[in-house]
């Protein structure tokens, strides 16, 4: 029972944890250039175009509730990966 269907929700997982280390590399060289140019971390104007154009790319429009909250919570970790990144910066050790 539910052997398969949990099967394929590791290959997901696996998929996803692939992509968010990539998001997160992103993420991250993102910040440094926040930083050079003194930009805010957050920007809501971005963060709200994300969201928009993921949620027009629903095949299922019932999802978009859902979506929107998971690209929210990717969103508020990645600014948090963004800050400690910073933090980071001009550190010797
Ligand atoms: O696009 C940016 O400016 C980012 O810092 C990336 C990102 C994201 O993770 O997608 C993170 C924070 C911003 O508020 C908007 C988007």
């Amino acid at each position: 029972m539910l052997e398969s269907e949990r099967q394929r929700i590791d290959e997901i997982n696996a998929a996803m944890t692939r992509l968010f280390e990539e998001r997160m590399q992103v993420s991250a060289k993102i910040a440094q250039v926040k930083v050079e140019h003194q930009l805010s971390l957050t920007n809501v104007g971005r963060e709200q175009e994300v969201i928009a154009s993921q949620v027009a790319q629903l095949k299922d429009a019932t999802l978009a509730p859902y979506l929107t909250d998971f690209y929210r919570d990717v969103m508020l970790i990645s600014k948090q990966y963004q800050a400690k990144t910073i933090k980071g910066l001009g550190q010797t050790k």
